[in-house]
C-alpha cells in the first residue's frame, strides 16, 4: 500500500486554492508504489498527481529532485513535471507533509517484460543520461557503495533468519565487489531506480510498445552512468525462474549504445557494476525484512529475488556474459 497519510476533502480544497489548476473533481488513493503517498488528482484543469512525501524522503533533499524533473522535462524528456502554485512554488505542504503536484503521464508500466520493451527503455535511460547534462547542482549517493558496509552490519542480526549463510556470503561478495569498483568512469546525474514500475509504454499503430515516461526520480542522483544500465540490466533481464536473458540484454544495451557508445573501460566494469546494483537492492530489502516491525509503513520485497541475481553476475567472466 501507498497511501500513508490521508488527505480531508477541506485540506485539499484549501490546498488547490494556491493553485490555477480549476476545482477538484476527483482524489484517488494509489495503492503502487512504496516511499511516498501517491493520489490521482483530478480537477476541472486536467489530471495531476499529488504526491505527499513520507518519512523515508529528506525534506531538504526535494527541491534538488524537483528541480532534476524540471530539468529534463525542459529538456524534452517524457517525466513529471512539478505544476508550481500561484506563487510559483511547487514544494508546499499538505496534511502536515511536504507535498507537490506533478503532471499524469499517460500508459502503463509492463506487469511482463517482453524483448520487445528493453530496447526503447535502452533508449530511454540513454536520452535521460543526456537531458541531464547542464543540470549543474549534484547530489551523492547516498546508497552507493560506501553505504553497503553499514547497511550490511544493519542486516547482520536478523539476515541468517532470512537464510541460513546470507551474511556470510554477503561479506564476501561485498569485500569483493568493493576491491573491484571502478573509479573514473563517465558520471552524470542517473535515475537509480529505474525497475519497470517506473516506466511507463504506450503501443503504436503495429502494437510495438514505445516509452510514454519515466516516473520516480526520488532515488536519482549523481553517480556512474553505466552503473544506471547495470541497474536496469537486473531490474529488467532476469526471467522468473532467474534465468538470465541476454535477449533482453543486448536489446537494451544495444539501443542505449546507439545513443550513447559505452567506453572500452566502462564496458570491462559492467559485471561489477552488475555485482554492486544486485547487492544494493538486495542489502535495502534485506534492511526493510529484517527491520520492518510488523504493521509499519513499508512494502516490503523479497531480497532473494537478488541474490540469486547476484550470484548470476559473480559468475560472469566479463561483458560478453551480458550479449557485448
Ligand atoms: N506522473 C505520473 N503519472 C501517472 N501515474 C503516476 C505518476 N507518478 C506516479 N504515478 C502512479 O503512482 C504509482 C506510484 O508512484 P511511485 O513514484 O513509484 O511511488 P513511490 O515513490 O512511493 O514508490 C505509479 O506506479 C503510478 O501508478
Ligand atoms: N525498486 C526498489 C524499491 C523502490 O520502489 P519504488 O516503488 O520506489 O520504485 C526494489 O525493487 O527494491
Amino acid at each position: 500500500m501507498a497511501v500513508y497519510t490521508e488527505v480531508t476533502e477541506a485540506a485539499l480544497r484549501g490546498f488547490l486554492a494556491d493553485y490555477e489548476l480549476g476545482e477538484l473533481v476527483a482524489l484517488r488513493g494509489i495503492a503502487e508504489g512504496v516511499e511516498n503517498s501517491n493520489f490521482a488528482l483530478q480537477t476541472t484543469g486536467g489530471s495531476y498527481i499529488l504526491t505527499l512525501y513520507e518519512k523515508r524522503v529528506d525534506p531538504a533533499e526535494l527541491p534538488w529532485f524537483l528541480g532534476l524533473m524540471r530539468h529534463l522535462a525542459a529538456q524534452g524528456l517524457s517525466c513529471p513535471l512539478p505544476v508550481a502554485g500561484r506563487d510559483g512554488v511547487a514544494l508546499r505542504q499538505l496534511a502536515g507533509r511536504p507535498a507537490a503536484i506533478c503532471t499524469f503521464l499517460p500508459g502503463n508500466w509492463p506487469r511482463r517484460v517482453r524483448p520487445e520493451h528493453c530496447a526503447p527503455l535502452g533508449a530511454a535511460l540513454a536520452t535521460l543520461h543526456s537531458a541531464g547534462e547542464g543540470f549543474r547542482a549534484e547530489r551523492p549517493n547516498g546508497l552507493g557503495p560506501r553505504s553497503w558496509t553499514p547497511l550490511l552490519e544493519r542486516c547482520r542480526d536478523g539476515g541468517d533468519a532470512v537464510q541460513p549463510g546470507l551474511i556470510a556470503e554477503l561479506d564476501g561478495h561485498l569485500s569483493g565487489i568493493l576491491a573491484d569498483w571502478p573509479v573514473g568512469l563517465p558520471r552524470g546525474h542517473i535515475h537509480a531506480d529505474l525497475f519497470p514500475d517506473n516506466v511507463f509504454f504506450l503501443e503504436d499503430a503495429r502494437g510495438s510498445p514505445r516509452v510514454s515516461g519515466l516516473i520516480d526520480f526520488y532515488f536519482a542522483c549523481t553517480d556512474t552512468l553505466a552503473y544506471d544500465l547495470a541497474i536496469c540490466l537486473n531490474a529488467w533481464c532476469f526471467e522468473q525462474d532467474f534465468s538470465f536473458n541476454v535477449t533482453k540484454a543486448r536489446a537494451m544495451i544495444g539501443a542505449y549504445q546507439a545513443l550513447r557508445p559505452l567506453s572500452e573501460a566502462e564496458i570491462e566494469a559492467l559485471p561489477v557494476l552488475c555485482r554492486g546494483a544486485a547487492l544494493r537492492f538486495l542489502l535495502t530489502r534485506l534492511f526493510d525484512w529484517t527491520n520492518t516491525p510488523p504493521g509499519a509503513m513499508v512494502t516490503r520485497k523479497d531480497p532473494l529475488e537478488y541474490l540469486k541475481r547476484l550470484r548470476f553476475h559473480a559468475g560472469a567472466k566479463d561483458a560478453s556474459a551480458y550479449g557485448l
